[in-house]
């Protein structure tokens, strides 16, 4: 049988990317997923359930740009947030979704959407080149039907205009990029971000 080797690249880059954010303690107790699409269209995702800190070649599988499973495996819980995130951004080729604590803690203080602006690192997210820029990170409640959410998000992007990631209140949060490198740069830039955040409304109150 032929190697599928974009296939098993992406899976290893999703693998090292789990490791390192589990390394954070941003993906406790087999919370969170990854994905990465390929350049046929397939989407390489986490099987759900797995512990996304430990991941194995196995541990990845590949779903269709609707979210079915080529393979009879059953995908993450979560893969239409995924597969609305490719169809949104065609220019996305990685997404990654950790449980991070202060996500986490942010939405349970702030409530519709998180502001961050004037930090430097704000550069960190693709296509921004000054500390003098201001982005929202929209903040849904969560829901455990993942097509109606997926929904909420679709039309929320459509009203409001492009975003870099969202948050899912209690729950974590979601971002992406070009590249899996992209995304988990954008996943430890936003993480430090929505702590300071947080540490900010302790100081604050
Ligand atoms: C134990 S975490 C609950 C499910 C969840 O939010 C998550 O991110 C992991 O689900 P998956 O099906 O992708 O393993
Ligand atoms: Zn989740």
């Amino acid at each position: 049988m032929l190697r599928d080797t974009e296939f098993e690249t992406r899976a290893a880059e999703l693998i090292e990317a789990g490791r390192f954010i589990d390394s954070r303690g941003w993906v406790p107790a087999t919370s969170g997923n990854f994905s990465a699409r390929l350049s046929d269209g397939r989407i390489a995702i986490t099987v759900s359930g797995r512990h996304k800190g430990r991941l194995r070649p196995e541990d990845i599988m590949l779903v269709d740009a609707a979210g079915r499973s080529l393979d009879g495996r059953k995908p993450s819980a979560e893969t239409l947030l995924h597969t609305g995130i490719y169809r949104r951004y065609p220019e996305a080729g990685a997404v990654l979704h950790p449980h991070s604590p202060a996500s986490t803690l942010l939405s349970r203080l702030v409530s519709g959407e998180v502001i961050l602006e004037d930090y430097e690192l704000l550069k960190a997210l693709a296509g921004i080149d000054t500390h003098a820029t201001r982005i929202a990170v929209p903040i849904f409640p969560n829901d455990q039907n993942i097509p109606r959410l997926a929904l909420k998000i679709e039309e929320y992007i459509e009203m409001h205009g492009d975003i870099y990631a969202y948050i899912i209140a209690g729950h974590g949060f979601y971002t992406w990029g070009r590249s899996v490198a992209d995304a988990l740069r954008h996943v430890e830039a936003l993480e430090f971000l929505f702590a300071l955040e947080t540490h900010m409304h302790g100081v604050k109150r």
